[in-house]
Order: structure tokens, then sequence, then C-alpha cells
């Protein structure tokens, strides 16, 4: 087969110049990159051998090579690993499929000025293309395990790259890179030079869990550092550059926040670090270990079908998948991290995993580390709780309908916008315990933003009598709070649904002057229920209104049209629910509206001024008017005839 040349995907050659040109100064990230590649080829190849007795594969000795050439200015990194095949190269090393890589590329076009940028590619898991930070061309000699013929891909990064068959690759792939001459002003330092490469390999990869060799040193430089043994100009012998030692097995006071740190950017494609660390060690029959990552933010597509959730599985050392789902409920999907079991099965399979007695109980005793690790966030740094519950308070929140067991445990860590306060977030409990005397319920409301709520009508006399209201605009509080139902003997109650008594409060209107009320209103509710019967199903006198002259609400047991929008975005059918029209008796169009249909029920205009009223109600809580284009023809109507 021929010399191919091919060019790089769009995104892909994008990523390349930004590595060529780019001003960023930490180049050593590159060896960091490849060996993290070398690694997961390794991890892989182990996993294919032990599930495919048949596969012809050496894993004898798996290990990853650095290797020096200073005369020729190249430094190797080799494994003998998983490889490549010829389509797979391609695919792999010409494209960018990594949704990581992706998002970061967008934030960077996003970003357009220049220090943006290089921090955000400062804090980047770059990948194999970061190698054309330190290499003005790059050879990968790579070969699949079990197949016969090799593949080499070359390319200088400037828009193309050439494929070709190998005949004499070695099982695994060998990344080349012939190096810049060395300019330390610019932080490109001299990658030839062995104690630069130790020093790298030390601080970034340390806990990689396969060896890490420096062959083919000079025994000189190697010696210089009383490391290395032999004498004299032969290379020495090949000296293994990490301690392997896997993270999740040493004890906390053992390991560094970087050490912990760059284990998280490893497993996670994450560039940034992470929010919070747990680690966990459970002993007896069932033995495992646990080390778990919060990361800083949320991804983008944490509410997609297509977020690959889970943590790593190990068992005994041994890599034996990512993603593992059934070792952490859904609704702490973005937690990731390592966990390391050490009674199970090597073949172990995604469905004996999801049968398996142990891994539910795992999957339990990890969840309420998760949740007591939140809890005791929230009491010792509440800025970083703060951060937390923004990044993954709505993912956690779904754990209030799915999970009962800990339901508590998730309510405890759980804290909601409210008229209280700007800025911070409050619990139920920090809620009930400054609730007044004699209030009976937790109200809230829910909406799409805290400023349509703060401005609804349902507010108006909350906030007269200074009554506080969580204000819930997640779409899945729509959901807990029903689930939820009542916190410390206190029902969960909606201020837009049934009635409200705030009598309470000590307030309230003497009982003869609502009746005398109710039967001075009575005609006219009556007739606007019959006017508006295709929307209302009742309409009645408010005692939730101060300001405003109506407003629309449930009945408790109806759905809130946020839900009902909700279940048709799902596909299902839901009968259209109509709503209770509430009026403020205090409010002088209400008043005018009551005389003028008093004095005469077919007068022009009054049917339009009942039907604006409903209208205004339906905006106020930020719908929109069923026959907007007739609002609109109404209201104009009205405002002519004030000129
Ligand atoms: N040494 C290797 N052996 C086998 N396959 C490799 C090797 N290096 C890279 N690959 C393949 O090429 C793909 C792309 O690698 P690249 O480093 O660009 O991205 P990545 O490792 O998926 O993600 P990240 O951007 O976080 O590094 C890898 O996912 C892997 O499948």
């Amino acid at each position: 087969m021929p010399t191919e040349t091919f060019e790089f995907q769009v995104e892909a050659r994008q990523l390349l110049r930004l590595m060529i040109h780019s001003v960023y100064s930490n180049k050593d990230v590159f060896l960091r990159e490849l060996v993290s590649n070398a690694s997961d080829a390794l991890d892989k190849l182990r996993l294919a051998a032990l599930r495919d007795d048949s596969l012809d594969a050496d894993v004898s000795d798996l290990h990853i090579e650095l290797e020096i050439d200073s005369d020729a200015r190249t430094l190797t990194v080799r494994d003998n690993g998983i490889g490549m095949s010829y389509d797979e190269v391609g695919q792999l090393i010409g494209t960018i499929a990594n949704s990581g890589t992706a998002e970061f590329l967008k934030e960077l076009r996003e970003s357009k000025d220049a220090a943006g940028e290089e921090g955000l590619i400062g804090q980047f898991g770059v990948g194999f293309y970061s190698g054309f930070m330190v290499a003005d061309e790059v050879t990968l000699l790579t070969r699949r395990a079990g197949e016969e013929k090799g593949t080499r891909w070359t390319s200088r990064g400037e828009g193309t790259y050439t494929l070709e068959e190998a005949a004499d690759a070695p099982q695994g792939t060998s990344v080349v890179l012939h190096l810049k001459p060395a300019d330390p002003d610019n932080q490109l330092h001299d990658y030839t030079s062995v104690w630069k490469i130790k020093e790298i390999v030390k601080r970034y990869s340390d806990f990689i869990t396969w060896p890490v060799k420096l062959v083919g040193a000079p025994a000189a430089e190697g010696a210089g550092e009383g490391t290395a043994e032999g004498e004299g100009d032969g290379p020495a012998e090949p000296e293994t550059l990490n301690s392997m030692k896997a993270l999740w097995a040493r004890s906390r006071d053992e390991v560094s926040e970087d050490e912990y740190h760059e284990l998280y950017k490893h497993i996670s494609h994450d560039w940034r670090e992470p929010l919070e660390t747990i680690q966990m060690q459970a002993e007896g029959t069932f033995e495992y270990q646990a080390l778990l990552f919060v990361p800083s933010h949320a991804p983008q597509d944490l509410f997609t079908q297509n977020y690959k959730r889970g943590v790593q599985l190990y068992v005994k050392r041994v890599f034996i998948m990512d993603d593992c789902e059934e070792l952490l409920p859904p609704y702490l999907r973005f937690v990731k991290g390592v966990v390391d079991a050490a009674d199970l099965s090597l073949n172990v399979s995604r469905e004996i995993l999801q049968q398996d007695r142990h891994i539910r109980m795992m999957q339990r005793r990890l969840t309420k580390k998760v949740l007591s690790s939140v809890k005791t966030m929230m009491t010792k740094d509440a800025e970083r709780y703060a951060t937390f519950w923004r990044e993954f308070g709505p993912v956690v929140k779904e754990g209030l309908v799915t999970d009962s067991d800990n339901r508590d445990a998730v309510l405890a860590v759980s804290s909601f916008a409210s008229t209280h306060g700007e800025e911070e977030t409050v619990t139920l409990r920090q809620y009930v315990d400054r609730m007044a005397e004699g209030q009976e319920s937790i109200y809230f409301l829910t909406g799409e933003s805290r400023q349509s709520i703060d401005n609804s009508p349902h507010m108006e006399a909350f906030r007269e009598r200074g009554i506080e209201v969580l204000l819930l605009t997640d779409p899945v509080d729509e959901v807990w709070v029903d689930a939820v139902g009542e916190f410390d003997g206190k029902r969960l109650q909606s201020i837009a649904k049934g009635e409200i008594d705030l009598g309470v409060q000590g307030d309230e209107k003497p009982a003869e002057e609502r009746e005398k009320e109710a039967e001075e209103y009575a005609g006219l509710l009556e007739w606007m229920r019959e006017r508006l019967d295709e929307d209302v199903k009742e309409v009645r006198l408010s005692s939730r209104l101060t300001v405003s002259p109506a407003c629309v609400v449930a009945d408790s047991q109806d759905l809130t049209p946020a839900l009902e929008n909700m279940y048709r975005a799902m596909g299902q059918e839901v009968p259209r629910t109509k709503r209770i029209l509430e009026l403020n008796p205090g409010h002088q169009l209400v008043k005018s509206l009551n005389q003028a249909h008093r004095a005469d029920k077919d007068a022009a205009g009054l049917a339009d001024t009942a039907e604006l009223l409903y209208s205004l109600a339906v905006l106020a809580e930020g719908g929109r008017p069923a026959d907007p284009a007739r609002f609109v023809k109404v209201v104009a109507d009205r405002l002519e005839r004030t000129l």
C-alpha cells in the first residue's frame, strides 16, 4: 500500500495551530499526555487479553519506555499496549472525538482575549497533539495487538498527515518527537535532558500503574543523579521513573493534593482542579478502596442522554472498565474517580455488575460517603459548597425523587434561593428554624427565573407580611416538592396553589367583612366564570393579592403549567388543566368592574375587561395569553380611548 496523504479535520487543525503557535508557558505537559495515552493503551490490552484467550498478544512485560537520542534530538514515548489499526489511526489521530476537547475549543473561540486563551490552554488536557508544542515533526508507529501489519503516521502539524503500512512495527505504539531547538526563554526546555524527563514524570505521572522506564540514557548523566546503575559510556540499565503506587491504596497523608489532582485529570479528561477529593477504604468481608472526585464545573452534557457517567472500576489494581454506572446513583453522575474492589472477578461484565449484591452494597456506601462529604463541605466551607450547589444542585435534587432511602441525607445537603436574601441559599432546616410563630407551612413558588418569581402577584401578600418564600427555578423542583411533601412536620406549600390562609399572621380581615365582600362580588364572579369557561374553572376573591388586580392559581392537586409543559415535551398526552382566577377586591379596577357589572351586566366593553384581567394574570406569572394578537388588539383599543 503506498503512502497516503490526508488533511486534518477542521477542529483538529484548529487545535494543532494552537499547540504550535501558543504562547502558553507550560510545554512540559506534552509528556504527561503521551504517557497517559500509553497507560490507557496498556490497560486496554491487559483487559482485552483477559477477556479473549485467543488474542495473539504478548502481555508478559507491559510497560512504557521513554527513549532519548541526544544526537538525533528525538524523544520517543513507547508502549507495548493495544496499539491501533490503520483505520483507527486515521479516525483517532486525524480527528477530535473527545467531547471535552470540543468543549474546550468552543470556550477558546468564545474567549477572544489572549490572556483567557493562555489560561484555558494552561489547564487543559491537550492530548496527543500537545507533542507539537515541543516537536516540529511527529512520527507514530503502531501495531494493533493481534494484527500482523503496523501503520506509520507522520505529520509536521501543518494541515496534513501521511499514513503508510509498516511491516516491521512491534506491538503497541511509539511516538517519536523530533524536538524543536531548546528555547529556555519560552519555556521550551531541552527534552533530551535526563533530569528534565525524570522531573516531569515524577511531577505528572508518578501514580501511573505501569512502569515508565528511561532507556538509552547516557550513563554519565543518569549516574550524576545517583540513581542509574553502571558506569562508562554504554547505555544504562532501564530505570523506572515512577513509583506506580495506586493513589487510592495509599493513606491520605502520604499523598499530596497535587498528586490527587493529576490523577483526577488523567481519569476525567477535565482540565481544571477538582472541587473535592473523597477517599474511602472499606474493610471486612468485601474489601474495596475508592478515590472519588467532585469536579469544580458541571460538564455541558450532564443533562443529555450521551453523558457518560460512572467511575473507573479496578479489581486488585487491574483496570476493568471506564464509566462503571452501577457504583453511584444517577443523581451523583458527575462524580468521577476510581473504585478498586478486592473480591470481584477480573472477568466481571456489565451484566453481572447489574445484579451483583456486593455492587449494590458498595453503591449504598459510596452514596452515603459522597453525601456526608458534601455535608461536611457545607458546614466547613460555605463558599465551596456554594460552588458545588450552583454546579450540581439541579442534579442532586433528582435524588429527592428517586432515592427514597437517602432522601433525608439529600435534603440535608440541599439548599434553595429564598426571599430571605439575594445571594445565599437556605436549607429547609434554616427556613423552619426562623418561621414565625403560628406559620404552619413551608412556602415556595416555582417558576422560570428568580426575577419572574419575585415579580409574581402570588408573592404580594407574603412580601407585605414578611413571610419567607423559597424560590424554585429548576425543572426538577416541580417534582421533588411533591415527592418530599413535608419537612419537620411542616407541609411544603406552593403559594400558587390552593387557598392560602395567612390569617396566622394576625392581620386577616374580620369574618363579617369577608362575607359582605363575598355577597357583593357573587354576581361578578359567577358571570366571569361563565365568560372564561374555556380556561378557568373558578373565579374567587383573593387573600394573597395586595397590589395586582388578579392572579391565576391551581388547585392543590393540579399540574402546574411548567409541569404540563414538561410532560408535553416528553411526548406525554396531558389534558389541559383549567386554572382558578383570583381577584383582588382591594384593587380599583376590580371594584369598578364590579360596579359596572352590577349596574348593567351587558354594558359594552365589560366582557373585554374580564378577558383582559385574566390575560394580565397569566402574563404576570410568566405565561402568555392564549391569543396574543387578540390581547394586543383589545389593549390597543383601550389605550386609544384614554388619549
Ligand atoms: N499510545 C496509544 N496507544 C493506543 N491508542 C492511542 C494511543 N495514543 C492515542 N491513542 C488513541 O487515540 C485517541 C486520541 O488520543 P488523544 O490523546 O488525542 O485524546 P484522548 O486521550 O482521547 O483525550 P485527551 O484529549 O483527554 O488526551 C485515544 O483516545 C486513543 O484511542
